[in-house]
């Protein structure tokens, strides 16, 4: 009965009459209560699974005593454990045949046992993240030699990473990030010939990533990043040819990448930012023809981009910021169709923006602080010199200038700019159509299981407020970044249309004082839409509440944001786009107070006149 909507509570005698009960699939429901200890009587049970409900009180000790029993998943509920026993284990040493014990987002407030390897030594698989678990973790831990899978992300773990742990050959996924854990990364490390996924990200790791992770050619994903890594990344790293996604962001690693990184062919997310890297970046990358996303933002590096970059055919995300990048940004990007996120501001670069292609879409947040740019005057840097357009544009320019008059010239745009509008209008019943640019391919993905982590199975603490068509909620993912869930109350009327128009608008409209939409959530019965969270809460709340008060400079930043906004709806993409309910609950707050507008979801997108998106509603119109 996986994934229904079953509430209420187990009932109290639930094991006493199934003594041939094998398997219990209650996962992603709605129970509650405590689970009964009675479950133990059904001794031949093999398979409990109760995750993502809302159980909660203690764990039954008497699930120890189902000796039969290899699975075992209470994720995602509100149980915790006897407070005198801190020993989490302790539990589960009866449990002789336990493979697989998840007990991930469970308020545990245990500890790992140093004799943790003693007990289940048949565990394949191990699930404690985000359980408040703390202590270090014990050499012992080499003893689990069947483990496939553990993760302790998301807990208060401090102390070394024990070298023991290179003693799990099996070992194929190993997630410890967001702890305390300090010291280095054992070498030992490199002998898990099985490991395809390592995430170590969050922790107080420093000195060097071990100069023999190259022997771990099963690796595919590694994740280091915000750690304390010093030193230069050893030039064994570029040799894991079938490695996809690579993140050593904001660390401290040091020396210059590598031209050996063209043999990493099918790497999809390489993330280099916020180290001390320095060099050039090399020639080489343009041949990462599945590279989607790059960032090498806030370094050191130096020289000019690569031509070679035009090669990056699957790029969907380039970040330069904040390095000593130089000479012009080459015409050769132009090609990128996918390109949707474009950074190379702080650098030293000059010369012609590039006015094709994915350039089209760009702002001036994407070229603001460098030496000499110049181009089109919306990104907010001077036009080029003739000398800059080559010879040809040179006399083009030279016509316009001297021969038309200014006045005939302004007419002439605006012509020009009223035709393509009307053609752009005409092909697109909506906002766009061409598949080339959506940015819902860059989208991250996300289940209706990890929005039910992220909210604590869409808990009460957890909401933010509600709307006329249904409700916002806060989200934690495991990474740690917050997002605001909106779920849809799918039984109101309009709320298909809301959700669709909402999709609709935010999925092509990207601007700093707009809501940015990070993903959608959608089946048959559930929609929901994961949005930037917006952490200082609603404009209404800090006007009208007395907890609250915004001084003048504030009031008149968030006007101009608020403005700013309505000019990029109305004036900034070839179809106007009429919000319909602007008013302050719809005005949200970031962490340094700047003004986002939300709710698109009885926005009206207007072409030739005509209002192509209407919708019947009960929230204001404004
Ligand atoms: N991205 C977000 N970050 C933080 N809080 C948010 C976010 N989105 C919405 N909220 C909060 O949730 C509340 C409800 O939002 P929602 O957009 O569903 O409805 P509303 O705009 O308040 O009402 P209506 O639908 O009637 O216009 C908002 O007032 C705001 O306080």
């Amino acid at each position: 009965m996986l994934g229904n909507h079953l509430s209420g509570t187990l009932p109290s005698d639930m094991g006493l009459f199934l003594p041939n009960l094998r398997g219990i699939y209650l996962e992603v429901n709605e129970l509650g209560g405590t689970i009964p200890a009675s479950i133990c009587n059904a001794s031949q049970l093999i398979l409990v699974d109760l995750g993502g409900n809302s159980f909660s009180g203690l764990i039954p000790k008497s699930l120890g005593n189902l000796r039969l029993l290899q699975r075992l998943n209470l994720g995602l509920n509100n149980l915790t454990i006897e407070s005198s026993e801190l020993n989490i284990f302790s539990y589960f040493s009866s449990n002789a045949y336990l493979k697989n014990l998840y007990l991930s987002m469970n308020p545990l407030n245990g500890v790992l046992p140093n004799s943790i390897g003693n007990h289940s030594i048949f565990l394949e698989e191990l699930d404690f993240t985000g359980c408040t678990i703390k202590g270090n973790i014990a050499i012992d831990i080499g003893n689990l030699s069947r483990l496939t899978y553990m993760s302790l992300g998301g807990n208060d773990l401090a102390g070394p990473i024990p070298t023991t742990i290179g003693r799990l050959s099996m070992l194929e996924r190993l997630f410890l990030f967001d702890n305390r854990l300090k010291g280095p990364i054992p070498s030992d490390i490199c002998y898990s010939g099985r490991l395809g996924n390592l995430n170590l990200a969050g922790n107080k790791l420093s000195g060097q990533i071990p100069k023999c992770v190259n022997n771990i050619t099963s690796l595919r994903y590694l994740t280091l990043a915000f750690n304390q890594l010093t030193s230069r990344v050893p030039l064994s790293l570029w040799r894991l040819t079938d490695i996809l996604v690579v993140d050593l962001s904001s660390n401290s690693l040091s020396g210059s990448i590598s031209s050996s990184i063209g043999n990493m062919k099918v790497l999809t997310i390489l993330n280099l930012s916020r180290n001390q890297l320095s060099g050039h970046i090399p020639e080489t990358i343009g041949g990462l023809i599945s590279l989607a996303n790059l960032s090498l933002a806030v370094n050191q590096l130096e020289g000019s981009i690569p031509i070679s970059f035009g090669g990056l055919v699957s790029l969907e995300l380039l970040d330069l910021f904040g390095n000593n990048l130089s000479g012009e940004i080459p015409k050769s990007l132009v090609v990128l169709r996918y390109l949707k996120y474009l950074n190379v501001s702080y650098n030293k670069l000059r010369g012609e923006i590039p006015t094709q292609g994915p350039f089209v879409n760009f702002s001036a947040e994407s070229f603001m602080s460098n030496d000499a740019l110049c181009g089109l005057i919306r990104l907010n840097v001077p036009p080029c010199k003739e000398a800059s357009l080559g010879p040809r544009k040179a006399i083009g320019v030279s016509i316009l200038k001297y021969v038309l008059p200014t006045l005939g010239l302004t007419i002439i745009v605006v012509f020009v700019v009223l035709v393509s509008g009307k053609l752009h209008g005409k092909k697109n019943s909506k906002l766009s159509n061409n598949k080339d640019s959506m940015p819902w391919l860059t989208w991250r993905r996300i289940s209706h299981q990890q929005l039910l982590q992220a909210t604590e199975g869409f808990s009460e603490n957890n909401l933010l407020g509600e709307g006329s068509f249904g409700s916002v909620y806060k989200g934690r993912f495991l990474d740690g970044t917050y997002v605001a869930i909106k779920v849809l109350n799918l039984e109101l009327e309009g709320a298909f249309k809301s959700f669709d128009i909402e999709c609709e608008i935010l999925q092509h409209v990207r601007h700093r004082n707009l809501v940015k939409i990070i993903s959608v959530c959608s089946n048959i019965d559930f929609k929901a839409l994961v949005l930037e969270y917006m952490s200082k809460g609603n404009l209404e709340m800090w006007l009208y509440s007395n907890a609250h008060c915004l001084n003048m400079l504030q009031r008149l930043n968030i006007m101009i944001d608020v403005a700013a906004a309505l000019e990029y709806l109305h004036l900034g993409y070839s179809t106007p786009i009429i919000l319909c309910d602007l008013k302050p609950s719809n005005v949200l707050l970031d962490e340094d107070m700047v003004g986002h507008v939300a709710d698109f979801g009885i926005a009206k997108l207007l072409s030739d006149g005509i209002s192509l998106t209407q919708t019947m509603t009960m929230a204001t119109i404004g």
